[in-house]
């Protein structure tokens, strides 16, 4: 029990405590947040940063307005089930303006391969196939099994799945459609791949189809994810908020306000409070101590049970979670904002370059490229966009850094990335307008996030989606949220985990 720990059931009981106090307003911890207060439940969220979203946040700077993560947004279809950014403003009365993007990605990898994932998925079969015409029918087996794992989530209502009588409901309602879930849950992505693909190319390029978002190749990603990922850019497509992926929080918190919620920033949580085996409250680093019926921790599971609990006391479930899942690297982003007539005629938002298959999954192997203005031009002055190129790297190689030998480092390394960028915009290095680098110890201390890390990746090839947890942990009255929890990370995988942490949290307090 921590020194806090003593004095709190009295207070835990009080009727000032919370139903929930949530830690952290990422989008995980939002969609928990706003469904909880719109079916009444007391809540607060506290928040270490300035404004809310997280990973999903902005920053602005001379004039330019820039997505601190991928501009790349899936969950705001207008119809089916699946488009839960669309459901999670919905559910408090809030919606945002939506941009459509004709182009997923344009890949542009070794061997001259030039791909274009297009919006409408024949012409996006079409072009794949002209380049393997062999694998026609590989290529259309592939996809179209992708599509049976996503019509199965996108015809029943997607809640906790810790609830048993939702699974008695949804089983009821929609028996093959959870049948089917059940069979592909334990599956990963290259199982379906390889049986219907032999090209290595082709082999190769499903594997960066993962990557680009699971930050693993095809035999590490689950096949649920890669059903939702292939089939929802073509089914509800991507859609790019107005103003910017920030609004998505700020409307969102302007929903839960408007529901009776409530959330503080500048609030950084240091420790979880202990009652006995139960968690009780929060303590804030200003030294406050707040208490919630139920605690729900939208920080990493590394940040949650070795920082906000004491490690020592880890959960042997947490412990065996880490023997399953690592750390994935975080990122090493340039924000360059860019005179507009350096981006050729017709130029795609996001892009992918890859110049040699062996580097895929290496430090700033894959480069990763998004340029929001093509899509909403009011983020950028006139006359100029944004380019945000991103590219996996590690902490390790940074956090040592003395602050002199980090920056020139940092300086080296765009300077590396502007080299690359230009073979696809021939003149980036004189449009260079603005240019800001982070890199993964920017990302630790921006979003509080371990290392710096996009999310838990497989140690290991593991069976699917089984071994990743739900919301609620191994210590009574405490539930995580967000992409270390079932179904891992995306925008749409945390408003899942949101909406299922809600869902699980409400009937426990009978609401
Ligand atoms: N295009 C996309 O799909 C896209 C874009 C942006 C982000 N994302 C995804 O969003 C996911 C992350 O969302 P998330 O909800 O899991 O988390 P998050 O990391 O975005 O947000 C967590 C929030 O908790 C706050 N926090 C952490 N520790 C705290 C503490 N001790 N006290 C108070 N606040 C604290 C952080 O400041 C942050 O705002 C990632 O998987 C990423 O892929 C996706
Ligand atoms: C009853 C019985 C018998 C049974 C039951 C069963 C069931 C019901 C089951 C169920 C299940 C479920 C519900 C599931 C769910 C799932 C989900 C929701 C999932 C989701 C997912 C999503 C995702 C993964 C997404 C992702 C995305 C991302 C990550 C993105 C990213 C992006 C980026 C990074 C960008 C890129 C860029 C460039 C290219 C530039």
């Amino acid at each position: 029990m921590t020194a806090t720990a003593a004095s709190s059931s009295s207070r835990a009981r009080s009727p000032q405590a919370y139903d929930a106090i949530i830690i952290g307003s990422g989008m995980g911890g939002l969609v928990t947040a706003s469904q909880l207060a719109s079916k009444g439940a007391k809540v607060l969220v506290l928040e270490r940063y300035l404004i809310p979203g997280g990973s999903a946040g902005y920053f602005e700077r001379s004039g330019y307005r820039f997505d601190v993560g991928a501009s790349m947004i899936f969950g705001f279809g207008e119809q089916g089930t699946t488009n839960l950014l669309t459901r999670a403003l919905d559910a408090v009365n809030m919606s945002l303006e939506t941009i459509p993007d004709p182009v997923q990605i344009h890949y542009h990898l070794p061997n001259q391969l030039e791909l274009k994932v297009h919006r409408h998925y024949e012409g996006f079969i079409s072009e794949l196939t002209a380049k393997f015409p062999h694998e026609r029918q590989g290529i259309r087996r592939f996809y179209d099994e992708c599509w049976k794992i996503f019509n199965c989530l996108n015809s029943m209502e997607l809640l906790s799945l810790e609830e048993p009588r939702y699974l008695m409901r949804v089983f009821f309602q929609h028996p093959l459609a959870c049948l089917g879930l059940v069979k592909y849950l334990p599956q990963n992505v290259g199982d379906i791949a390889r049986r219907y693909i032999q090209d290595p190319e082709l082999l190769k390029f499903i594997d960066i189809e993962c990557y680009c978002w699971s930050v693993v190749p095809a035999d590490l990603t689950p096949a649920i994810n890669g059903g939702m990922v292939f089939s929802d850019r073509h089914y509800g497509g991507i859609n790019y908020p107005k103003g910017g992926v920030g609004t998505i929080a700020q409307a969102l918190v302007d929903g839960l306000e408007k529901a009776g919620g409530e959330i503080r920033y500048k609030a950084r949580v240091t420790e979880i409070i202990m009652e006995g085996r139960r968690a009780v409250g929060v303590k804030l680093a200003s030294g406050e101590t707040l208490y919630g019926r139920r605690i729900v921790s939208n920080a990493t599971r590394w940040d949650t049970f070795e920082k906000l609990l004491p490690p020592e006391k880890m959960p042997s479930r947490e412990r065996r979670w880490q023997t399953r899942y690592r750390k994935s690297p975080g990122f090493l982003s340039l924000h360059m904002g860019v005179a507009a007539d350096i981006l050729p005629p017709n130029s795609e938002c996001h892009h992918i370059i890859l110049e040699d298959w062996q580097q895929m999954e290496a430090a700033q192997g894959t480069l990763f490229v998004s340029i929001p203005t093509l899509l909403d031009p009011s983020l950028a002055p006139e006359g100029y966009h944004i380019i945000h190129a991103f590219t996996p790297d590690w902490l390790e190689s940074w956090q040592h850094l003395p602050p002199d030998e980090y920056e020139t480092a940092k300086e080296a390394a765009a300077w590396e990335v502007v080299d690359r960028l230009e073979a696809i915009f021939p003149g980036l290095d004189a449009g260079l307008d603005y240019l800001e680098v982070g890199t993964p110890r920017t990302h630790r201390r921006f979003l509080g996030r371990d290392e710096g890390t996009y999310g838990p990746i497989p140690r290991h090839k593991l069976p699917g989606l089984l071994t990743m947890p739900f919301n609620r942990t191994a210590v009574p009255g405490l539930y995580c949220v967000g992409d270390s929890t079932f179904p891992g990370q995306g925008l749409n995988a945390v408003a899942f985990s949101g909406f299922a942490c809600a869902h699980r949290i409400a009937v426990d307090l009978g609401l």
